[in-house]
């Protein structure tokens, strides 16, 4: 072992004796407290504490890396020159302490700017946060004990840290702000660092400065930062608008697309909206056909990957009147008022967050108030009499309400484009073009529609204050084939990851894949229909030996079975594609293939 790398080692031997003090004074603490003579224990029974909690050290620095150890420890000792050796080695500079910071984060804390800059130009991250929480959180998380933790953070960190304060999430230049060390905090400023970035406890660095010059370096970067960042998103917008990275992830459902980024989300983002009142859409149609999907990717366009960003409630759990108070919590007094309310809770750290009500249809009556008075005022007073103003929250609801009618509307729509385009074009029709006129009437949502929801949701006012009914249409072929090729090369990729074997289909296998569509499941029947018929043949092939790796499969449709016998259609074929392109079909034994089993039943 190298001398730098057994460092931590000395060191942990070294601080056993302050380890033991520690204890010893921790222990007395508790004894003074329980006991009236106030006698602590004899050092030598302290001794197995001691070692075993030098037992844990050892556990905490076993999974470890050394060399990521030796970064760490050369960073907190500002010796410059070792970390620039580590770093040529190609130790990553981001690596973690087992415990969460990185040695960005020490240096930053520590005053030591050319580590810092050595760091930085081997291209450590400024805007990482540290995984370290609380003494005692972090002590649970990792299940050591919490004077172990407290030592090694004062020992290998800094000292000068409150122990029962949050670091969660802090980044190199929260510490470098808390050390109040402003030549640090420019460098990193100048290296990139964020000066908007919150950390866990939602604080971001300036919330940590001392007035004065610090407070005021902050300021001017958090102005120049923010410019910068409207500047890229916006040119972000405009190389990739919204409705196309919609269109990356829902197949079809263009109106549905167009409503929602136009007709909404575009006037919020360029201040063509009324600040007033939050936006509230009702997403209408079958299951699976991508309502959630949706409003998932807009809850990921609005707020990138922030998780608080999405909130969804499953409305079918607020049904009776007394779950109300599930929803925003209870009044004092009540059970539950401690705990607050599911809905409340989430609105609190994201007030602008996409809330999701899904199967709005079944809430109670009391639950539907509640949520009139939310899109009405854009504000929602909790349990705890705490009010939560949301106005730039987006609320989308979801129904299978009228899911038939709306359907079989389609589908009448469809099929009459279809005949007028036979005829004006005598056949040889692209559906796609087809299914893009498709417009649901005003006529037929004034109605059909209007009605339905009215005698289901009983109130004008809650339908009233709806921004846009969004409705989400059966797929027509050519979408279905999209959702079938998706679900193959999703498929094909595990497969080449997995085995390294190619997978080949062709159209015949997604025009057979897609007769599996079901009006009442939508997507996730097609998704059952590829694991049925292919991915449960793969399964069993590869069980029986009979995929060799690094092979190349065939997907064809096996014409031998003809459609119409007992209900059955053509099935499937596996087949092995030789160097010279010849194919060998794969002879899979039939009680461990489900199709054919069911087939022999
Ligand atoms: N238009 C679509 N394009 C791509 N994938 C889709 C589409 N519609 C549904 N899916 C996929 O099908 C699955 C179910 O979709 P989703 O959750 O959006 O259904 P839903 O319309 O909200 O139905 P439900 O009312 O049953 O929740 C998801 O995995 C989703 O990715």
């Amino acid at each position: 072992m190298r001398l730098q790398d057994q460092i931590p080692a000395t060191r942990w031997i070294a601080n056993l004796s302050i380890r033991q003090a520690s204890y010893l004074c921790v222990h007395r603490g508790r004894c003074d407290h329980r006991s009236q003579e106030g006698r602590g224990v004899p050092l030598w029974k302290l001794t197995p504490a001691v070692i075993s909690m030098a037992a844990l050290a050892y556990c905490l620095k076993r999974g470890s890396d050394p060399k990521g150890d030796s970064l760490l420890e050369a960073a907190r000792s500002n010796n410059v020159q070792e970390v620039t050796r580590l770093l040529a080695e190609g130790i990553d500079p981001n690596y973690r302490h087992p415990l969460g910071w990185t040695a960005l984060m020490v240096a930053a804390m520590c005053h030591h700017h050319n580590v810092v800059k050595a760091l930085l130009a081997a291209g450590a991250d400024p805007n990482l946060g540290d995984e370290f929480s609380t003494v005692y959180d972090t002590a649970r998380e990792k299940g050591i004990h919490s004077l172990e933790v407290l030592v090694t953070r004062e020992d290998e960190f800094s000292s000068r840290l409150n122990s029962r304060a949050s670091f969660r999430g802090c980044s190199a230049l929260h510490y470098a702000v808390l050390a109040d060390d402003l030549r640090t905090v420019k460098i990193l400023l100048e290296a990139g660092a964020n000066p908007l970035l919150p950390n866990e406890i939602g604080h971001t660095p300036p919330a940590y400065a001392k007035e004065g010059e610090m407070a005021k370096l902050l300021k001017d970067w958090e102005g120049k930062f923010q410019e910068a960042q409207q500047r890229r998103e916006a040119e972000e917008r405009r190389r990739f608008p919204l409705e196309r990275r919609l269109r990356e992830h829902i197949i079809g459902q263009e109106g549905a697309i167009n409503t929602v980024a136009a007709a909404a989300i575009r006037r919020k983002e360029n201040g063509w909206y009324d600040e007033e009142h939050p936006l509230v859409f009702l997403f209408l149609g079958s299951s699976g056909i991508g309502k959630t999907e949706l409003a998932k990717q807009v809850a990921r366009y609005m707020h990138k990957d922030v998780k608080k960003g999405f909130i969804r409630m499953d409305m079918s759990e607020f049904q009776e009147k007394h779950e109300v108070a599930k929803f925003i919590g209870s009044p004092p007094g009540y059970v539950g008022h401690e705990e607050g309310g599911q809905l409340t809770k989430q609105l609190k750290q994201c007030p602008n967050a996409v809330v999701l009500f899904d199967e709005v249809d079944k809430a109670h009556p009391d639950v539907l108030t509640i949520m009139l008075q939310l899109f009405d005022e854009g504000r929602l007073t909790d349990g705890k009499g705490k009010t939560i103003e949301c106005k730039d929250a987006i609320f989308i609801m979801t129904s299978n309400v009228a899911s038939d009618e709306i359907a079989h509307h389609a589908l009448q729509l469809r099929r009459e484009a279809q005949e007028v385009s036979r005829r004006r074009l005598a056949g040889n029709l692209d559906d796609v073009q087809v299914s893009d006129k498709i417009t649901i009437s005003k006529q037929f949502k004034e109605n059909v529609i209007r009605p339905i929801l009215k005698a289901h949701f009983r109130r004008d006012e809650f339908l009233g204050r709806i921004n846009e009914i969004v409705y989400f249409l059966p797929f027509c072929h050519s979408e279905l084939i999209q959702l079938v090729s998706k679900e193959l090369s999703f498929w094909a990729k595990k497969a080449k990851q997995r085995h390294n074997i190619t997978l080949l289909w062709d159209q015949e296998v997604m025009d057979l894949l897609a007769g599996g569509y079901n009006l009442h499941y939508g997507a996730r029947s097609i998704k059952h229909e590829v694991e049925r018929r292919v991915v449960n043949q793969l399964a069993a092939a590869y069980e029986q030996e009979l995929l060799p790796r690094g092979c190349t499969l065939r997907l064809s449709v096996d014409s031998s079975v003809e459609s119409g016998s007992e209900g059955r259609g053509p099935s499937l074929r596996l087949e092995i594609v030789g160097d010279d392109s010849t194919s060998k079909k794969l002879d899979i034994r039939p009680p461990l293939n489900p199709e054919e089993l069911a087939f022999s039943l």
